[in-house]
């Protein structure tokens, strides 16, 4: 599960905390209990899925105006019930000191974002993953077609993933794309993997398309280890270089 970090990455996620000091407060050292995790997770990413098969049965839904006005009045009132107790701001990323980490509003990989398709990607090793997942109606751009911006918010994900390998974070610097032939929606395949390093940057390289067939997407990235981020790889025991 691609929110799941080992304890490795739980400390690599403790030490950009300690180094982003207050000026950034997008980890949150969290000691909820990881069983405690985990059901959560399970119920939430549940109603999401739920969510997302709405927003797939709102676009292609051809049922009579007043039943629209029916249902909109039924999720309005869901939409309170879930408002009776809420977060002052965005999900964030958050780790526990068991090497559990959590990311549930992701617009990539958030189990508990509608919006997101979720993505699982898998990091076979450090520098290279890969992800296989379904793109429907809610990702249309060109009729029948994954929208452009989508392909885009995808391989960023992956590439950014790739980038840090969750031991180190990185930022996208430059993302550079090519859209050779356009991507239909169903089923797609995503691969990265990383091209080369110097110091504080990272290239990658990624390309997206229908499994088994010719890329419709490819990108090259320019991912940065910010400066306020850097720390010293012997200090910090981090097993890839980020030169300060
Ligand atoms: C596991 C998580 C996965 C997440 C996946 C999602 C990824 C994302 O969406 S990240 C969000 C989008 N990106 C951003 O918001 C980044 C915004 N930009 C920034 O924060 C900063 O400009 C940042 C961090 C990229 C660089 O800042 P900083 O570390 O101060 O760079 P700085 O020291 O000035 O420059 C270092 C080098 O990089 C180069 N550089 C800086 N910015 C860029 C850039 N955008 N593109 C290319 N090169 C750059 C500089 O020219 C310099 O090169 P050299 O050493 O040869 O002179």
């Amino acid at each position: 599960m691609v929110c799941t970090a080992g304890p490795a990455a739980s400390g690599a996620l403790s030490v950009m905390r300690e180094t982003l000091g207050m000026t950034m407060e997008m980890f949150i050292h969290d000691e909820t209990p990881t069983d405690e995790v985990d059901r959560r997770e399970k119920v939430l990413s549940g109603l999401a899925d739920s969510v997302r098969d709405l927003v797939d049965a709102t676009i292609r839904s051809t049922v009579p105006d007043d039943e629209l006005a029916a249902v909109r009045a039924e999720v309005a009132a869901l939409a309170a019930r879930l408002r009776r107790q809420q977060l002052p701001g965005p999900a964030g990323v958050h780790y526990n000191s068991e090497g559990r980490s959590w990311n549930w509003g992701n617009a990539v990989v958030g189990l508990g974002n509608a919006v997101a398709p979720p993505v699982e990607i898998v990091h076979d090793a450090f520098g290279s993953a890969y992800a296989e997942m379904t793109l429907g109606a809610a990702y249309e751009g060109p009729p029948g077609m994954v929208h452009g911006g989508v392909s885009a918010l995808m391989l960023d994900q992956i590439m950014g993933e790739t980038a840090s390998g969750f031991k180190r974070l990185t930022m996208t610097g430059t993302l550079t794309l090519r859209y050779r032939r356009p991507l239909p929606l169903g089923p797609v395949r995503m691969d990265a993997r990383i091209a080369g390093e110097e110091g504080r940057k990272i290239t990658v390289e990624a390309r997206i398309g229908v499994p088994g067939e010719d890329t419709a997407v490819e990108a090259t990235g320019l991912f940065l280890i910010p400066r306020w981020a850097s720390v010293d790889e012997t200090e910090q025991g981090w097993s890839r270089s980020a030169e300060g």
